[in-house]
């Protein structure tokens, strides 16, 4: 078993705060977690911003991304479909995830998010260390079977 330490940055998601994201978010970053309220349309309808901001940065294809409808416990107020969300979830390579951090019945989804982003940069690690190990001195393409394929990669 191994344990893989996970640094989560929450970045301000009002559009306000979006032009003030600075450099250092971006720099190094092995995994963004694209979060909507399923109750707020705009939340959802702003992703697209928040996508061309990330790439904007050039944050490699080889980082994984998953998309988070959070609330949903609150089954009355939805207005973001999942079949909506999972379409751009699909368009955009990501998977979909839905979540509430207030019904603990759906608390699992969030467990699940970090645990799948775990598994995936470990693999892509595994996969790095294998091509190193290739012949001394001869260094190895590392081929994006696995990583830049976001949906079919987690291991989990
Ligand atoms: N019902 C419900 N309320 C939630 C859930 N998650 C957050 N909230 C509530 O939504 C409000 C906003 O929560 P925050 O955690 O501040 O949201 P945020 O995404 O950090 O907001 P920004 O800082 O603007 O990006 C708070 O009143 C929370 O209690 C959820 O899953 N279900």
């Amino acid at each position: 078993m191994k344990t893989v330490g996970v640094q989560v940055w929450d970045t301000a998601g009002q559009e306000r705060f979006r032009k003030s994201m600075v450099e250092h978010y971006y720099r190094n970053v092995h995994a963004v977690v694209f979060v909507y309220d399923v109750t707020k349309m705009t939340s959802f309808t702003n992703l697209k911003t928040w996508i061309e901001e990330c790439n904007g940065h050039a944050v490699p294809p080889l980082v994984p991304r998953v998309l988070v409808g959070n609330k949903c416990d609150l089954k009355d107020l939805i207005q973001v479909p999942s079949s909506m969300a999972l379409k751009f979830a699909d368009a955009h390579n990501m998977l979909l995830f839905e979540t509430s951090a207030k019904d603990p019945k759906e608390s699992q989804n969030v467990d699940a998010i970090f645990m799948c982003l775990a598994c995936r940069l470990k693999a892509q690690r595994s996969l790095l260390c294998r091509d190193l190990e290739g012949r001394p001195g001869q260094p190895r393409r590392l081929e994006p079977t696995h990583a830049a394929n976001g949906k079919n990669s987690c291991p989990c």
